[in-house]
């Protein structure tokens, strides 16, 4: 069996593979599409180019076309895969277009003999070239955002490769004749298909390793964000304040928490149904990731139970946290619900006659209940004196 038939199974494999991904894997589908597209445009390139199928000039056009196709695609693929959404980049599209043109002006003027010796092979490997090098200079931001140096270098060496493999077959190219091209073309033949085993084989083994690491984290996540709200669960939110508590004794840098409690959110699920009252907290939960900063954490603790804790925080910064929450909560409702929802807050700050963080919740719960006495819909501060009001 010629090497090229070998190199052809493998790429068909790869896109079976994908196929297989894209069909179980939901979340992932148009990467896994835009990958199979990949292997199968490879697959395709490499059986239009055997040598009992390229008796022509049409046919290696037209494998050419498909492997410029083929990459796109590849690319476009990765594109989604960290972005989560295709970019039409500023050069790729119109390189991809300029090449497809190229080459097709080429399958139509290579009939000519004079040409065809020539300069068949030129604006393919000068197009192909000059976008993946254009593919692989845009795709390096993205992927380094989510990706580490070596992992993004990994993902683009095929490109990088690739292209200057094809800029350099353009050397002394117009110089050979005839008989000098057909020559290098059987002795370029296995090292080509060698050369694309290779590098599909980085190139789909390095995806294939990504969308592994990324379904983990996914599973890790999972186990600790309650599906719901989209916050932490119980346990996570709890092994937070464990870990804060930690710090604090360690560093002794300040600890804060605040309970929040939705007002008389039975009076939702009783007048408008348990779906109304999944939404309510979904909203909740959409509004504590939102205006909450990257290093405060939010965790469900239970119900309509949200419980927040800041690190090093100062009193009137968690007062403000808490207030903004509180209209921010109270203004999405009424926008999006059309509904009233409200929350009562009960914060509590460290204080020197804590000895464990269960302390502090207990005194968060405390002012909470004291926002609820009040009134609900407020925020208050659990004192070493009198339990103060924020609202
Ligand atoms: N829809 C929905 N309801 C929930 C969920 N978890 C708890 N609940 C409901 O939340 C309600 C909590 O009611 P209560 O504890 O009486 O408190 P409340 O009505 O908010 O009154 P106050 O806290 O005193 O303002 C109960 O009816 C629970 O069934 C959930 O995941 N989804």
């Amino acid at each position: 069996m010629p090497i090229e038939a070998l190199c052809g199974i493998q790429l068909a494999l790869y896109a079976a593979g994908w196929a297989l991904a894209a069909w179980l894997i939901v979340e992932e589908r148009p990467a896994m599409l835009h990958w199979m597209a990949y292997g199968a445009l490879q697959a395709g390139s490499v059986f239009l180019a055997l040598p009992a199928l390229s008796a022509g000039t049409a046919p290696p056009v037209a494998a050419l076309l498909t492997s410029v196709l083929g990459f796109a695609a590849a690319v476009r693929g990765l594109d989604v895969f960290v972005s989560g959404r295709a970019r039409l980049d500023r050069w790729g599209l119109p390189l991809l277009l300029a090449t497809g043109t190229g080459i097709a002006a080429v399958a139509v003027l290579g009939r000519g003999p004079a040409i065809q010796a020539r300069w068949e092979g030129v604006p393919y490997s000068l197009g192909l070239s000059l976008m993946l090098l254009s593919y692989a200079a845009l795709s390096w931001n993205p992927l380094r955002r989510s990706h580490r140096a070596w992992t993004t270098t990994v993902l683009l060496a095929p490109l990088w490769s690739t292209a200057l493999l094809g800029l350099l077959s353009l050397w002394g190219r117009t110089e050979l004749d005839d008989a000098d091209l057909q020559a290098m073309r059987a002795a370029a033949r296995t090292p080509n298909a060698i050369l694309t085993m290779v590098m599909s084989g980085v190139f789909n083994i390095a995806f294939l390793v990504l969308l592994v690491g990324r379904l983990l984290t996914r599973l890790r996540e999972g186990a600790r964000v309650d599906h719901l709200t989209g916050v932490l669960n119980r346990r996570a939110i709890e092994e937070r304040l464990e870990a804060a508590w930690e710090q604090h004794r360690r560093t002794g840098c300040g600890l804060a928490i605040a309970m929040m409690d939705l007002d008389h959110f039975k009076r939702i699920n009783d007048l408008q149904g348990h779906e109304a009252g999944d939404h309510a907290l979904a909203l909740a939960g959409e509004t504590l990731r939102e205006q909450l900063r990257p290093y405060d954490s939010v965790g469900r603790w239970g119900g309509e139970e949200f419980l927040l804790i800041w690190l090093s925080p100062s009193v009137e910064g968690v007062l403000r946290s808490c207030e903004r929450l509180r209209e921010s909560l109270a203004l999405r409702a009424h926008e999006q619900l059309k509904t009233p929802l409200t929350a009562s807050f009960g914060v509590a700050l460290l204080r020197p006659s804590d000895v464990a963080e269960v302390d502090l919740v207990r005194r968060a719960d405390a002012a909470l209940y004291q926002a609820k006495r009040e009134g609900r819909d407020r925020v208050c501060l659990a004192g070493p004196a009198p339990v103060l009001h924020a609202a």
